[in-house]
């Protein structure tokens, strides 16, 4: 029992893009199967249909392919890939009042289990039975259709679909900016001009932090992050330089001032080096970058600099915030997106994802076809 807009008719059947331990990548059937969507059925209470109309491809799903397991998240079977992802609402369950069918929403892409100590204290990105679309052994939302709990659906109203599979890497940086307390006139070192670390930057941008310094060893991403946000200065990390050496060109590229925060996005050592010897005493280097399961780190000068150190983990209560932030222009997101393929076309869409000579920041999956 559901219930269905007739003018929703979902016509398709439901594929998905799929990766395994052999780091295959491919396009095939999958569940809820079409039968099951069209006619709303096998819904539990709470869950929706969703059609799946934009999805982001993130480091991580590049790197559960290619790598086969972020730290101890492993790939051990055929695995759905995606977790940035905004659709439509097809059929709910009757016991759904915060939805219907025809609703615009993007895609919390976790269910946490509200029962455990992090859950219960407001910080469900820490659930010890959190199932996380797109991390093994949960399937991701690079489906054409796709279940989900109304409760981790978001109304986007008239957003676009792309900047509603957007809030997901938004929300990364929000998380991000609210624990690291970057605050107006914070001078704030970035590592990284990913989409996360671009991300950042719009947020640091937005909350004043002045002045912004942004590094990645690539020329092309630091152009782009200079057009994203003009008033920021890049650094682009010099090949064979030591940590010290590089924290001295960030340093001179902040006009003489060394960062009260690093936001460090890339997780790879010796960047998060660079960032501890670039920051204040007092200062802090905020880590949302993942990288090696051990790293060498300047202990020493954490300690004699009173370094905090702290990380971020996914995120909580965010999608509310990134919502008013994207509907009223304080963060812009569109520029993200470079190149736009379709579900059929998801094997092309990965290898320009993962694929540095190619300029992407942000490839997108369309289903312009699933309804
Ligand atoms: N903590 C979380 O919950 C969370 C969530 C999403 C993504 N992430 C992680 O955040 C990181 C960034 O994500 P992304 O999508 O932007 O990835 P990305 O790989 O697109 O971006 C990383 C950037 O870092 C640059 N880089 C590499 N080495 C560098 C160095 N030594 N100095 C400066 N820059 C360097 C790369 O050239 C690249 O542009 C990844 O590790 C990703 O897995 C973490
Ligand atoms: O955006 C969310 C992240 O990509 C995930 O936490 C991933 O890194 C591990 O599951
Ligand atoms: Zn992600
Ligand atoms: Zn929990």
């Amino acid at each position: 029992m559901s219930t269905t807009a007739t003018e929703l008719a979902p016509s398709k059947s439901n594929i998905g893009v799929f990766t395994n331990p052999a780091h295959d990548l491919w396009i095939a059937e999958t569940t809820p199967n079409l039968s099951e969507v069209q006619a709303g059925s096998d819904l539990k209470e709470g869950e929706v249909y969703i059609a799946v109309k934009s999805t982001g491809i993130c480091g991580s799903d590049v790197h559960f392919w290619h790598a086969g397991c972020i730290g101890p998240m492993i790939v051990t079977a055929d695995h759905v890939l995606g977790h940035e992802s905004a659709g439509v609402v097809l059929s709910v369950h009757p016991s759904v009042t915060s939805l219907k069918p025809g609703d615009r929403v993007a895609i919390e892409p976790n269910i946490p289990c509200f029962e455990c100590e992090p859950c219960r204290t407001g910080r469900y990105n820490g659930c010890e039975s959190v199932e996380f679309l797109s991390t093994p052994p949960v399937d991701g939302l690079l489906r054409r259709y796709v279940k989900h709990p109304a409760t981790w659906c978001h109304k986007i109203g008239d957003m676009s679909f792309e900047n509603g599979s957007l809030l997901e890497p938004l929300s990364v940086a929000l998380a991000g900016m609210d624990r690291a307390g970057v605050a107006l006139g914070d001078p704030v070192l970035i590592c990284g001009a990913g989409p996360i670390g671009l991300v950042t930057l719009l947020c640091c941008e937005a909350a004043g932090a002045c002045p912004i310094v942004i590094t990645d060893i690539d020329e092309g991403r630091l152009r782009f992050a200079k057009s994203l946000v003009p008033r920021a200065s890049t650094f682009q990390i010099p090949v064979g330089k030591t940590p010290e050496e590089c924290a001295e060109g960030v340093i001179s590229a902040m006009g003489g001032v060394r960062p009260r925060v690093a936001m460090e996005c890339t997780g790879v050592e010796s960047s998060v080096a660079s960032a501890i010897w670039s920051v204040k005493f007092g200062g802090k280097v905020f880590i949302i970058g993942v990288g090696k399961n051990e790293m060498k780190v300047p202990f020493m000068r954490l300690s004699t600099m009173e370094i905090d150190l702290q990380y971020q983990y996914r995120y909580s209560n965010t999608w509310p915030k990134a919502i008013r932030l994207v509907e009223n222009g304080v963060i812009k997101l569109e520029k993200l997106v470079t190149h736009r393929f379709n579900m059929s076309d998801a094997v092309q869409a990965f290898k320009t994802a993962s694929d540095p000579k190619s300029g992407a920041i942000k490839v997108q999956i369309k289903n312009d076809d699933s309804l």
